[in-house]
């Protein structure tokens, strides 16, 4: 099956008569379609219903697929679904029990009224809840659906299925309970007097794609009201996972960053946090641009260079990260031969890696590849292990350190199912936790 074609299920009902499958593959072949798996739902008397998997080259031909089955006399398309949202059918995450419960024995152990002692324990001394709740593993995934990867302020529930994804890759690469919180309200006060009033059943808060400006007060605010670590994952994962990159980049290509002009597209949460953590970092100069004077403002109180036409930022900058949300932002002729170039929009960059590199980039990248889920599960694995209670910068910049040490030569970041990756964030940070504390 080809990779750049659009996959579709189609729920068919056919004849329960021999011979009506060839028909409708057929039929399906000479329009031009490409079947893959053949399902079947329900079989019937009259009718059998089954999904097939269909490949096409556009939407046009995916019509010519459907009025040619619909053509077929007792044949009738009920629905066509995506793979990706068929994968989303129920949701991606559930809250499972842990414990059987299969003995009225059982009941009493785990429920009432066995479970009052353990109320009555954690009353008693209330770090044990850490002991026997599952608290001591649990982060709240918190949005209020205004950045929504880049597509804006889509609310809440629409950003769900992001944060679902989140949830289970928490769980998946490092065993944490990652639980989605939408909140119906995008004004500070009421975001952080929520985020305040659920902080005791976690550990930990991922701020996620709340956009700017009031995600900066959001997270400050919360961060000084909290005892537990609170990170905004578009500001930070992504500004470690941008450094972790960089530092491939430069050691790859000879570039030191103490002499390089950084260039930074879209300074929203995301860009004015990679700023601030290559400032950090060394990088000689760092140049923002942004749409909005604000941003631009906010960028030179930190002490980097607005600009104002993107060529210009283009034509002076040996890095450019690019996070404004706008596909295809970047001109193909704005690239300069050997610059380092990463368009970490989602779900489309700012320039393709492709294009890119065919006008002359040394390195390009998209945000596919260079995205924080290289950094927030590890984050949050290093800061529970040491029940840390924030994330602090030495510990962002130590998990950058580790995720550019698990790099292959060659490669800008790791692949993001590498547990290897993961295990180094979360060791990088747990250390850097563990001998703060000591101070
Ligand atoms: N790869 C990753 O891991 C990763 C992580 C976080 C965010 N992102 C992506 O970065 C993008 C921005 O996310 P964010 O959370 O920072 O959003 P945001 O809304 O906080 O910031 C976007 C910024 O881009 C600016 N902007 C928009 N259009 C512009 C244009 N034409 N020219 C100049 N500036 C422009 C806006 O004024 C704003 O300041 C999204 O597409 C998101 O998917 C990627
Ligand atoms: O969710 C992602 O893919 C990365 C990032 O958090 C984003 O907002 O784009
Ligand atoms: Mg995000």
């Amino acid at each position: 099956m080809a990779y750049n074609k659009l996959i579709r299920t189609l729920m068919i009902e056919i004849p329960s008569v021999p011979g009506s499958l060839g028909k409708v593959t057929t039929a399906i072949g000479v329009a031009g379609g490409d079947i893959g798996e053949v399902k079947t739902i329900k079989v019937g008397l009259a009718y059998t219903l089954r999904n097939i998997t269909v490949q096409f080259e556009n939407e046009e031909q995916l019509s010519e697929i459907l009025a040619a089955i619909n053509k077929l006399d007792g044949f009738r398309v009920q629905t066509v679904s995506d793979e990706v949202l068929r994968a989303h059918e129920g949701g991606k995450v559930q809250m499972k029990s842990k414990v059987p419960i299969e003995s009225l024995a059982d009941l009493s152990r785990v429920y009432t009224p066995g479970v009052a002692n353990v109320c009555r324990v954690i009353q008693e001394e209330p770090e044990k809840a850490k002991i026997y709740t599952n608290i001591g593993n649990s982060v709240a995934i918190v949005t209020d659906g205004t950045a929504i990867l880049g597509l804006g302020d889509i609310g809440p529930v629409a950003g769900m299925p992001v944060m679902e994804g989140k949830s289970a890759l928490f769980d998946q690469l490092v065993g944490i309970n990652g639980i989605p919180i939408l909140l119906d309200t995008k004004n500070p006060d009421e975001i952080v007097e929520t985020v305040k009033h659920i902080a005791p059943g976690f550990s930990g808060i991922l701020l996620e794609d709340i956009g700017s400006p009031h995600c900066f007060e959001v997270e400050e605010r919360l961060k000084k009201a909290l005892d537990i670590p609170v990170m905004h994952d578009d500001q930070h994962g992504t500004a470690v996972v941008t450094l972790a990159a960089v530092i491939s980049a430069c050691k790859s290509t000879g570039v030191d960053l103490k002499e390089a002009s950084v260039g930074q597209i879209g300074l929203g949460a995301a860009g004015l946090a990679i700023c601030r953590m290559l400032m950090a970092y060394g990088a000689k100069s760092v140049l923002g641009a942004d749409r909005s004077q604000e941003a631009k403002t906010r960028l030179e109180n930190y002490g980097g260079t607005a600009v104002d036409q993107l060529e210009e930022l283009m034509e002076r900058c040996d890095i450019v990260i690019a996070t404004t949300g706008v596909a295809g932002l970047i001109k193909k002729e704005w690239v300069r031969k050997g610059q380092i170039i990463l368009a970490l929009s989602n779900p489309k960059p700012e320039i393709e890696r492709g294009e890119a590199l065919e006008a002359g980039a040394a390195y390009a990248a998209d945000g596919r590849s260079v995205n924080n889920v290289l950094g927030f599960p590890g984050i949050f694995r290093g800061v529970l292990n040491a029940q840390a209670k924030e994330v602090t910068h030495p510990m962002l910049v130590a998990a950058a350190e580790a995720i550019a040490s698990c790099t292959k030569p060659g490669d800008l970041v790791p692949q993001p199912l590498d547990p290897e990756v993961h295990e180094a964030v979360a060791a990088a940070v747990e250390n850097v936790a563990l001998n703060l504390g000591k101070k």
